[in-house]
């Protein structure tokens, strides 16, 4: 059957290879004063707001019937106090949309020389990423930077989109600048991009879309997995992990990695099982950290479910709903992974 949804797929590509411009450039350019608190004490910078307001016009342009649920608002960018971070905003998602096209660009997208937006124009982008989300019809997935504060260490982050049609996710795509092209050929340099259609497979290709290699997680014995893990230890419990990791006679230390970088190095043998649970209670998972991560991992012959073995549920809203933590690995593993979670959650002292 050919792809359902590739060109979705195909614009979904171009917007984060140019969202991976922008966020690159940021970061050589990052001052002090252009990152702001949010509400959850979390950090944006100038870089989150001016990358969603890039791909929000690109899928605006192209699909403007469909609704996007993103990860930022612009509301701190409309009051006074916010005028110096807005003018820098604008200025930089500018910049990327009137970039010159590259391979696969159309001008119709709104993209190439002389497509630039008014300063109301940019916040109405950000503000487009409003969609609560639920349980139909199609929607997208906007996380302009995943892992920011991954990015402003320079580390890994990741720039997510994802199509969900009626709960389900079809198309995935994860940038990520600051990763090796190949591990085992440092010398051929960072950037890759990870896509996945559903019932299509998933494939990596260079940040300029190039050199398309099919991603399938390999065999591999569950005492020779490796964990990958948060950097954050507030986002995921690093004792839980380290419990999980003696039950099952795993040897290896965890990899923590920022963003949703880990589920493309699981795509690559890197790691072995992604493990993700929760600290405490309150938080709910958002869907735009997780939907591209589940179709890479599941067209790679992977498995993603919750700690209870279900599904992750695309279709409760922008969030996944009761945190119950995340497991994604390779088929041949998840079934003992999941037991060896669930043995940890019953010990009499479990840590969460
Ligand atoms: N308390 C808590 N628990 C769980 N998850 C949380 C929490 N707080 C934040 N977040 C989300 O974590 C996203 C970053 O992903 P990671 O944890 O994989 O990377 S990192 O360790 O923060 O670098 C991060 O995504 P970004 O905001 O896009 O960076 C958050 O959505
Ligand atoms: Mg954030
Ligand atoms: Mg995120
Ligand atoms: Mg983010």
């Amino acid at each position: 059957m050919s792809n359902p949804y590739a060109h979705e797929e195909r614009v979904a590509i171009a917007a984060v290879r140019r969202a991976c411009g922008l966020t690159s450039s940021v970061f050589e350019t990052l001052i002090k004063n252009e990152t702001l608190t949010k509400g959850d004490k979390s950090p944006v910078t100038v870089g989150d707001f001016a990358a969603q307001a890039l791909i929000s016009t690109i899928l605006h342009n192209v699909l403007p019937e469909d609704p996007i649920v993103g990860e930022e608002d612009a509301s701190d960018l409309r009051v006074e106090s916010g005028k110096e971070m807005r003018d820098r905003i604008v200025g930089l998602a500018n910049d990327a949309l009137k970039a010159p096209l590259a391979a696969g660009d159309e001008a119709a997208w709104g993209v190439g020389p002389g497509k630039e937006l008014t300063a109301d124009g940019i916040l109405d982008a950000i503000d487009r990423g409003n969609h609560p989300g639920g349980p139909t019809g199609r929607m997208w997935t906007i996380d302009p930077i995943d892992g920011t504060k991954g990015f402003l260490r320079g580390e890994q982050y990741a720039v997510c989109l994802s199509l969900i049609v009626d709960a389900k996710v079809q198309v995935g795509v994860i940038g990520c600048p600051n990763l090796l092209i190949d591990p085992s050929q440092p010398e051929r340099g960072k950037g890759a991009i990870f896509s996945a259609v559903r019932g299509h497979g998933a494939r990596q290709l260079t940040l300029e879309g190039t050199d398309p290699i099919t991603l399938r997680i390999p065999p591999t014995a569950v005492e020779n997995l490796k964990f990958l893990e948060s950097v954050e230890a507030a986002h995921s419990s690093h004792s839980f992990n380290d419990r999980v990791t003696e039950v099952l006679g795993v040897k290896a230390a965890p990899v923590r990695m920022d963003s949703q970088a880990k589920y493309a190095a699981l795509c690559r043998g890197e790691g072995g099982s992604y493990l993700r649970m929760p600290t405490g209670v309150g938080y709910r998972e958002k869907i735009w950290d997780h939907a591209p991560g589940e179709v890479l991992v599941v067209e790679a012959g992977g498995v993603v479910t919750d700690s209870r073995g279900q599904a992750l549920n695309f279709g409760l809203g922008r969030t996944l709903g009761e945190n119950f933590g995340v497991i994604a690995a390779g088929k041949d593993i998840h079934p003992q992974v999941l037991a060896a979670v669930q043995a940890v959650q019953a010990e009499p002292k479990a840590k969460v």
